[in-house]
């Protein structure tokens, strides 16, 4: 079986690739189907995400934005019944076949979800954990790492004298910091985002949105948002769901000043939803 990475070497990677926009792409979506048993879930999407951009899912409760972004990275293999059609096209291969090696491409494509979840040990042992997994020993590159990791989600000043307490007695801001850590130390190509700031008071909540508009400049983040404003802060391109149905998929600017749809335009002016 190959991995996504070896996989990879063998095509010329999808990145290089531009979109009609020029820009280039990082996941071609392409008549995409996800099901779970008879419930269609997500129906028919076609779109592409660009690289080195924020992309932002948003839709009213149950419109499949949430099964879209687990399908990237595989996360719906856990539910049982759940099974996709089409293509989610990465560097020339496609994430749904049965072939995919889905502990490297978990690694390529890293994902924080709504509810900080570190594991009960040390902040320093956070990210390493997964880093001795990969057989990754030297103490000197642990702490790199470490230290690299915490610098880019922005929580390294504020916890580089306390790596060895319990990540548990962090804020839940700075704990959903050091998740992002946890996911960038594995160093990603994407970063999928489920509302990773809904649970979080004001202020992380500003913090967090600052990371993901500095760590756009390294990685493709696709992020679900249920906040109008912070899709239209943080991100370049929207995709509007309802029902299942991708009905929108524009520049943030034109999906919240002058939206195509009449549907898109009820939701972001708060007329359902
Ligand atoms: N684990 C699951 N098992 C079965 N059906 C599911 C599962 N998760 C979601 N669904 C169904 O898939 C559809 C889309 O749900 P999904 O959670 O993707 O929507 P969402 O837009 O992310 O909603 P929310 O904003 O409330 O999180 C819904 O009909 C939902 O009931």
């Amino acid at each position: 079986m190959k991995t996504v990475m070896e996989r990879k070497k063998e095509t010329k990677p999808l990145t290089e690739q531009p979109n009609k926009e020029n820009n280039p792409v990082a996941l071609n979506i392409e008549n995409l189907n996800i099901y779970y048993g008879d419930n269609h879930a997500v129906k028919e999407v076609n779109f592409s995400i660009e690289k080195n951009g924020v992309t932002a899912l948003i839709g009213p409760s149950g419109c499949g934005k949430s099964t879209f972004l687990r399908s990237i990275n595989r996360m719906n293999d856990l539910i049982p019944g759940a099974r996709s059609t089409g293509g989610i096209i990465y560097d020339d291969v496609n994430l749904i076949d049965d072939d995919i090696n889905v502990v490297a491409l978990r690694k390529e494509i890293g994902m924080v979800f709504q509810k900080p979840n570190p594991f009960p040990k040390s902040i320093y042992n956070n990210i390493t954990h997964a880093l001795k997994f990969n057989g990754i020993r030297s103490r000197k590159k642990l702490d790199e790492i470490v230290e690299e990791s915490l610098r880019k989600a922005a929580l390294w000043d504020e916890v580089k004298d306390r790596l060895h307490e319990s990540a548990l007695s962090l804020s839940g801001g700075q704990q959903q910091r050091l998740c992002i850590a946890r996911t960038l130390a594995m160093k990603p190509n994407i970063l999928l985002l489920d509302e990773p700031a809904s649970a979080l008071d004001p202020i992380s909540n500003a913090k967090i949105e600052d990371l993901i508009i500095e760590l756009k400049k390294d990685y493709t983040i696709v992020i679900v948002t249920h906040n109008m404003h912070q899709a239209s802060r943080i991100s370049d391109k929207t995709a509007f769901f309802l029902n299942g149905v991708l009905v929108e998929f524009d520049k943030t600017d034109k999906i919240f000043t002058n939206p195509s749809k009449k549907d898109t335009e009820d939701y972001i002016t708060g007329r359902f939803g």
